[in-house]
């Protein structure tokens, strides 16, 4: 009997040893050069440890050069899933704008997370909820919304004032993670969050929670080995990451719930009712979809727009010249009594300057911007393989000497309206790009614009003793931070 038992797992981890070493022979097959693979992990060990820097290092040592414009690519093994990294715009554009149709979907990092929302879904279906969702981030609808951002930023400015005359060293890190958590719990869920008053706060503490373990064990695994990962998502189903999922997602059905069992008369302009009233009654969205896009919102809403505030304002703190013009055409614009919204804030062509050239130096999602590629496709002579990931090397991207002079300094004018065109297309894109890039970017410069022309309306910041310099930063989980999650600042008042 054990002689059996034996024989069938010989064969099995034998089988197991050819199908894999044979995964491991595609990029090569295509002409790619990868860096040396781990029969287990493929490259996923060496990234989890340090991403940003070991892709720097893999792009000099494995990149090659591709295209007329500049840039490299190069192939990498996601456990046996082909990847493939380049900053050729050219490739770019072919891949995530000129055949949107052939990479339409995302290379998914849980190909076992169901949940219906937007970054997941693929295909036509996405196609059809994205074209629902789309007039929820149209302009008119982010002015009636920018009256709940005034209010979020209002509380800010409160807190702010507050630690200011107590003499306190500002962590502008945790003031932006819960501004911008108050501010999308309100708009995307009518929820009084109150998590920029009260520290204890238990949703601030869910989503955190959520965000910190996008990338855990479970991803890993399944990501090793495929053939497994439908069990190990039923196993890990009610633990970790997929059980905070959970109950943020149950709190989302709730709020649903009580606002289809009360509707507020006149209904209020919150992504909440938008997304019910573009679900409309034909069921172009089922409950479960609007209840994933509200899902999705917060946790794809919070951490990146928190991230454009932290570097924006440390970039700020560290260039007072910058920082003095940016007030000045802030005064110009805003006499003392006048509230920002929609109009005044896009009105600000430095502001827009300074924060474009913040998300270049530290782009909020400095990885993770991709297509899956559904057919095999030849671009600049080079061949993806069907099922391989294509994905933007955004980091490197948009620190390339070639594509922009002097990459580590923060120079706005980059971004001036004669600079601008000479930008080289594709090099910049912390929104992703084409059909599917970020269906929030206005919400999130709204709020982004709103939160910085009142911060630096009222107050100076400087950098302090305990602002590191160099800025340490790491990709955690999605997400640019700073490491150790605190950017202390000090701050004080103009008038
Ligand atoms: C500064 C803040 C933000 C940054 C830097 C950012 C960046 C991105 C990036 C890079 C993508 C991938 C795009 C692509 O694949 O081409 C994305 C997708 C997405 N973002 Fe954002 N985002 C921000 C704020 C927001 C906000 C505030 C929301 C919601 C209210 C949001 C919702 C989404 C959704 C739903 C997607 C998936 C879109 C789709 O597949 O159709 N994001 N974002």
């Amino acid at each position: 009997m054990y002689i059996y038992v034996l024989i069938f797992l010989l064969t099995f981890i034998l089988y197991w040893y050819i199908d894999r070493r044979k995964s491991f022979r595609v990029l090569e097959d295509y002409g790619y050069r990868v860096p040396p693979v781990n029969l287990l992990f493929g490259n996923l060990l060496q990234l989890v440890q340090d991403d940003l820097g070991t892709m720097e290092r893999w792009m000099e040592e494995y990149g090659e050069e591709i295209g007329e414009k500049g840039g490299k690519i190069m192939g990498w093994y996601r456990g046996p899933s082909p990847a493939i990294w380049t900053t050729s715009p050219e490739f770019l554009k072919e891949v995530f704008i000129k055949d949107a149709e052939t990479f339409i979907d995302r290379p998914m990092l849980d190909r076992s997370d169901n949940i219906p929302h937007l970054i997941n879904m693929k295909g036509m279906t996405w196609k059809r909820a994205r074209s629902t969702l789309a007039p929820t981030f149209s302009a008119a609808k982010m002015k009636k919304m920018s009256g709940i951002m005034g209010t979020t930023v209002d509380t800010m400015i409160d807190i702010l004032r507050s630690k200011i005359e107590k003499a306190e060293i500002i962590d502008f890190n945790e003031v932006y993670q819960r501004l911008t958590l108050d501010t999308i719990g309100q708009c995307a869920l009518a929820m009084n969050v109150n998590c920029q008053r009260d520290p204890e706060d238990r949703f601030l503490k869910m989503v955190r929670a959520a965000l910190d373990r996008q990338i855990d064990t479970t991803v890993i695994i399944s990501s090793c080995f495929p053939a497994v990962e439908k069990i190990i998502a039923w196993i890990f189903s009610r633990r970790g990451r997929k059980r905070t999922n959970q109950v943020i997602i149950e709190k989302c059905r709730e709020v649903l719930k009580a606002r289809r069992a009360n509707p507020p008369n006149p209904p209020p302009v919150d992504a909440l009712q938008l997304c019910m009233d573009a679900a409309g009654t034909d069921g172009k969205l089922s409950e479960d979809e609007i209840v994933a896009h509200e899902f999705i919102f917060i946790l794809a809403g919070y951490e990146t727009t928190a991230a454009a505030l932290n570097f924006t304002t440390y970039l700020l703190a560290k260039h007072p010249e910058i920082q003095s013009k940016l007030q000045q055409e802030i005064d110009r614009k805003f006499s003392k009594d006048m509230k920002v919204n929609y109009d005044n804030v896009t009105e600000l062509e430095y502001l827009d300057m300074v924060l474009s050239e913040s998300m270049r130096v530290y782009p909020p999602i400095p990885l993770h911007i991709g297509r899956w590629a559904s057919q095999e496709r030849t671009i600049c002579g080079k061949t993806i393989p069907q099922g391989a990931g294509v994905l933007a090397a955004t980091w490197i991207l948009h620190h390339h000497p070639g594509f922009w002079k002097d990459p580590w300094k923060f120079d706005p004018e980059r971004f001036s309206t004669e600079n601008r065109d000479k930008i080289v297309e594709m090099t910049y894109m912390p929104f992703g790009d084409g059909p599917r890039n970020c269906i929030g970017r206005r919400f999130a410069l709204m709020e982004a614009k709103m939160a910085l022309v009142e911060v630096f309306r009222q107050f100076t910041v400087s950098v302090c003793e305990s602002t590191p310099n160099p800025l340490p930063v790491r990709n955690k989980g999605l997400t640019l931070a700073v490491v150790g999650d605190k950017l202390h600042l000090r701050a004080k008042r103009r008038d």
